[in-house]
């Protein structure tokens, strides 16, 4: 059994909080979109899609409780909402993406003018509620492909895989991106040993991902965070695989602080990097990585852990939680529910992928 992140039932949203990971596994009442911005600001939900899936499930929460009179009505609490739950983090693109995709959706079911506000309503949340589903079926994909990319590029098997940050069931709706595609490994016995890294400054590698390694009884070593060359020097590591906040048209990565770094010293060591993510995560309309918005969080996440002061209070900080890999250290390829695609072709691939519209809502 993978571990739950969220937990729903319509009208009921529960998630895990991260931040108390993983000393206790404490479930928070997410009672509605309110409370799920906050969640998403304090990173008690982390993780680029598993901020869309819990942002969207707030709302249904919220819109389950209320009546309508008109659709008009409808549309314009929906339209809203998905825009507040935008502007609680700024870099992972899934929460706008689901928000664009959701007043498009609901425009459509509004200006339809064929149901009743009631009908109406939960023909929304029922989109809504698809999101959970989808994100598991995306995560297998991706895992499967991943995995098999990696197999039919590496004569030596089991293979030994380094990743960045918490990219599993905590950070999607169960299953994970670049997790995803390790557990696929691990399924066909294919998995020697995984290399996770800490991920300063929140720890999501050492409290999250060693958490879920630990719980799914992989063969795993956390690492520090410095150590990512040495271990590449020292130790066969195969591939590298990390997931993606944003991808952008010409396939340069946002992804969690440190990606960058670990890219670089996987290029010296002719280590196959890889980004595995969703399509969602995909955003055509920023041209290049420098145009990506970095959060930048406040500098006392930092100098503290668990509330136990680790530096000066004086010591000024910079602390963006992400940064930007360009796509030219991409030399895996970026792993998508369609396939594996080289970071220049992505554009294009997803493109025709639209042309032949696979999604409804999400
Ligand atoms: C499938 S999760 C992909 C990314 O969202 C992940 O690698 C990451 O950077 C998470 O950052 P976080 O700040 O913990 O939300």
């Amino acid at each position: 059994m993978t571990l739950q992140a969220i937990k729903y039932h319509r009208g009921q949203l529960d998630i895990l909080d991260q931040l108390l990971l993983p000393d206790a596994t404490h479930y928070l009442e997410i009672a509605d979109t309110d409370a799920a911005w906050k969640a998403i600001k304090k990173m008690q939900v982390r993780g680029a899609p598993a901020i869309a899936i819990v942002g969207c499930l707030s709302l249904t929460v919220e819109l389950n409780q209320k009546k309508f009179a008109t659709l008009q009505e409808l549309k314009q609490y929906v339209e809203e909402k998905l825009e507040y739950l935008v502007s609680a983090r700024p870099t992972a693109v899934n929460m706008a993406d689901a928000s664009a995709k959701g007043k498009q959706m609901v425009r459509k079911i509004a200006n339809a003018g064929e149901l009743e506000p009631e009908e109406a309503k939960l023909k929304v949340i029922k989109e809504f509620e698809g999101m959970l589903q989808k994100d598991i079926d995306v995560n297998k994909n991706i895992g499967r492909f991943g995995a098999e990319h990696i197999l039919f590029h590496n004569e030596e098997k089991p293979v030994n895989i380094l990743t960045h940050c918490n990219t599993g069931s905590l950070a999607t709706a169960g299953y994970g991106t670049a997790l995803g595609v390790i557990r696929c490994l691990q399924e066909h016995k294919k998995l020697s040993h995984v290399y996770c890294t800490e991920t300063r400054p929140y720890n999501q590698g050492a409290r999250l991902t060693a958490y879920e390694l630990v719980h799914e009884k992989m063969d795993a070593s956390l690492i520090c965070d410095s150590t990512a060359a040495a271990c590449m020097k020292e130790h066969k590591v195969h591939a590298v695989v990390v997931g993606a906040d944003r991808v952008v048209a010409n396939g340069d990565t946002a992804n969690k602080i440190g990606t960058y770094q670990i890219a670089i010293v996987a290029k010296h060591h002719n280590v196959p990097f890889y980004v595995a993510c969703p399509k969602t995560t995909f955003d055509p309309s920023i041209e290049s990585g420098k145009d990506i918005h970095i959060e930048v969080r406040p500098n006392h996440e930092m100098k503290s852990v668990k509330g136990v002061k680790i530096a000066p209070d004086d010591i000024n900080c910079w602390n963006p939680a992400f940064d930007v890999t360009p796509a030219s250290l991409i030399t895996g390829g970026i792993i998508t529910e369609f396939g594996v695609f080289k970071p220049e072709e992505l554009k294009q691939r997803i493109s025709e992928l639209d042309q032949d519209k696979v999604d409804v809502f999400y």
